[in-house]
């Protein structure tokens, strides 16, 4: 049997971890030839309920499931770790931005970013789902130097998802005859669902939708859906939350399909005009087991304003965490 590879889960006993640890041990996160060996992370109070989820793992007999660990100390969750889904953070509550979850949630990302940097296996890639993600990613992307600044990345796959699932109940097409879409910026109320460039079984999708739609709906509708679900449940997203990180995951590993792209939150290289090292939400091909940015796309004055301004709630988002010393 091929090595299995080590996946930790952060935050293994909260309600994304519920939806998302099946999934990974079924062999939907890497493939159906992958075995995967679990190491769950949890703070000292989540560890019991993360036992009871290890033994439900077990009751499920997966072929692909090579063991589980369960960890209250990073530097162990994070031993050996090829891929690291950094989920455990407060989500937050009605009336709340995800922003507001900055000081709660940011001192959790430095020392898993040390750990990550100390201990995980050199091919380590690193998906950050808890919010604010993109933030977070780059706390715990300072504390690992000796890690390539590119394997740290944040979660845009599932406002990517609910971007094209708007755009097809707009159109009438199924999601999988769309194609270029792309989300910008932050995961935040002020990101960017760009249809500029998508194509809708081949049309363009500027031909069959109006401006007036993309502003006053799909754009808000997008942006705010994570509030809406709040609203709606009583609590944030979960199992949306966990299909989207295993779409993020599987296309990072086995690359996204020809000619298609996705959107992923990663480290600029300044493409379009956003500030090296900030993590920011890009169009992205995973080619070879690596995220490229797309280059190239055309971007009108209706995109730049917008990009721009989730791009600079970004930059505050940077100046706050080294306000409070975490970079
Ligand atoms: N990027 C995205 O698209 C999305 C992000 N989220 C975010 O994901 C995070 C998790 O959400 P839920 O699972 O619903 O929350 P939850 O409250 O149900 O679970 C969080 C778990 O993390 C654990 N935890 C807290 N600190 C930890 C630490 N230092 N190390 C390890 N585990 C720790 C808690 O004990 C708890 O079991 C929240 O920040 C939420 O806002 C949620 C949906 C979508
Ligand atoms: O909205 C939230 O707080 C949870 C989340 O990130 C999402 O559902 O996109």
């Amino acid at each position: 049997m091929t090595t299995p590879v080590n996946v930790t889960v952060t935050g293994a006993a909260g309600q994304i971890g519920y939806a998302l640890l099946f999934r990974i041990a079924s062999g939907q996160l890497l493939g159906p030839d992958v075995p995967v060996r679990l190491r769950l992370l949890e703070i000292p109070q989540g560890v019991k309920a993360a036992e009871g989820t290890a033994m439900e793992l077990d009751d499920c007999a997966f072929p692909l499931l090579a063991g589980i660990d369960i960890f209250d100390d990073p530097r162990r969750g994070f031993d050996g770790a090829n891929i690291a889904l950094l989920v455990g953070a407060r989500p937050r509550g009605p009336g709340m931005e995800r922003g507001d979850l900055l000081e709660a949630n940011g001192g959790i990302f430095k020392p898993q970013g040390e750990a990550i940097n100390a201990g995980a296996a050199q091919d380590v890639r690193v998906l950050v789902v808890g919010n604010p993600a993109n933030t977070n990613a780059l706390i715990a992307q300072a504390h690992a130097p000796d890690v390539p600044a590119e394997r740290f990345t944040a979660m845009t796959r599932l406002d990517h998802n609910r971007a094209l699932s708007q755009l097809s109940a707009k159109t009438g097409a199924p999601v999988g005859d769309i194609t270029g879409l792309t989300i910008w910026g932050n995961h935040s109320a002020t990101q960017y669902p760009d249809v500029f460039h998508a194509r809708v079984a081949g049309r363009p999708a500027s031909e069959l939708v109006d401006e007036a739609w993309l502003e006053n709906d799909f754009i808000p509708t997008v942006a705010k859906r994570g509030a809406a679900i709040i609203a709606a449940r009583g609590a944030s997203s979960a199992a949306s939350a966990a299909n989207a990180a295993v779409d993020h995951v599987f296309d990072w590993v086995n690359g996204t399909p020809a000619g298609e792209w996705t959107s992923v939150a990663l480290p600029s290289d300044g493409s379009y005009g956003v500030p090296e090292g900030l993590i920011s939400s890009f169009p992205a091909r995973s080619v070879g087991g690596r995220w490229e940015i797309v280059q190239d796309l055309e971007i009108n004055a209706f995109s730049r304003a917008k990009i721009d301004a989730s791009v600079a709630e970004l930059v505050e988002e940077r100046e706050a965490v080294k306000g409070l010393g975490l970079i």
